[in-house]
């Protein structure tokens, strides 16, 4: 039996519709959220994301500042933009897209960032907000596999989840998410040097693999059934000379798996529309 597919891209379609008309109504009081993106350096990946940000942002009526800095920027230069979106009132919230260039410290950067226009929840009071489960900004991609596997029915509450990777974008605050007494999940965080990693696996009613090692997980790693979900994201060139993403997960899987989130499309396009629901929110709560 093949798995159900966790479809990111129609349901990242159905929460832009429902954001749309909140967009509308914060309109109509006079309010347009502002999102500012902070692109430091060339990478082609990270340059394809921004622009598909800001293609939301239109979209949905958001308005948008794009800030793009050479991948030699001094750290000085980093932050001095950083304090210019702090204190730009049209920019309601923005991100700085990871990863930074080797030489900028990455942690620092977040943090100069002001915790209420953090729209990525990747700042430490909001990552704290998280571990103290508060209200605030969350980390879009967890958020965003949280809500597909909440829409599409997949039980959480309960459920033995095994997540592989601790990445600040993804795995580590996966964990946390799950965790939280609204979603009271068990967690067990693997990473590529778990001894043993079959043996958390073929035990979890979920699998989230976000380690970027394409393949990684394989059909006899998971319980029949289970549901699957592909974060890590490998560009790799095929025979034919042409590039295209793999996922972490093996194609197998799909035949084994009760639920599959797959790479392309379901993760992926989730990140994007969480981002655009927390624009909105820290539009609602400044308004
Ligand atoms: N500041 C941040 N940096 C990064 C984040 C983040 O949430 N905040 N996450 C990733 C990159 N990312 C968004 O920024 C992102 C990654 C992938 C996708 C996506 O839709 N992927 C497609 C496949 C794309 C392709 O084929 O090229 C999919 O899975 O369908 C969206 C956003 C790291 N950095």
């Amino acid at each position: 039996m093949s798995a159900t597919i966790l479809d990111g891209k129609a349901t990242a379609a159905a929460i832009k519709d429902e954001l749309r008309s909140r967009v509308k109504a914060l309109a109509e009081r006079g309010i347009v959220p502002g999102l500012g993106t902070v692109l430091v350096g060339d990478d082609p990946a990270s340059h394809i994301y921004v622009a598909g940000k800001h293609r939301d942002c239109a979209e949905l009526g958001i308005a948008s500042i794009q800030r793009e800095l050479p991948a030699d920027v001094s750290p000085a230069e980093v932050d001095r933009v950083v304090d210019e979106l702090n204190a730009d009132p049209a920019c309601t919230g923005y991100i700085v897209q990871l990863p930074l260039p080797k030489h900028i410290d990455e942690q620092r950067v977040l943090e100069r960032m002001l915790p209420e226009k953090d729209a990525d929840g990747l700042h430490p009071v909001n990552l704290g907000r998280l571990v103290l489960q508060k209200p605030g900004a969350l980390p879009c991609t967890p958020r965003g596999i949280v809500e597909l596997l909440t829409r599409f029915g997949v039980p959480i509450a309960g459920a033995e989840v095994v997540v592989i990777g601790r990445g600040i974008t993804a795995g580590r605050p996966l964990g946390l998410l799950l965790t939280r007494r609204s979603e009271n999940a068990t967690v067990t965080s693997c990473h590529t040097g778990t001894r043993d990693l079959v043996a958390h696996t073929r035990r979890a009613d979920i699998v989230v693999v976000a380690a970027g090692v394409p393949g990684l997980l394989t059909t006899d790693m998971i319980r029949p059934g289970a549901a699957v979900v592909d974060v890590g994201s490998t560009r790799v060139v095929g025979a034919d000379g042409k590039g295209r993403m793999v996922g972490d997960v093996d194609p197998g899987v799909r035949e084994v798996a009760g639920w599959l989130a797959p790479i392309p499309g379901g993760a992926g396009p989730m990140t994007r529309a969480m981002l655009l629901a927390n624009v909105v929110e820290a539009a609602e709560r400044s308004a």
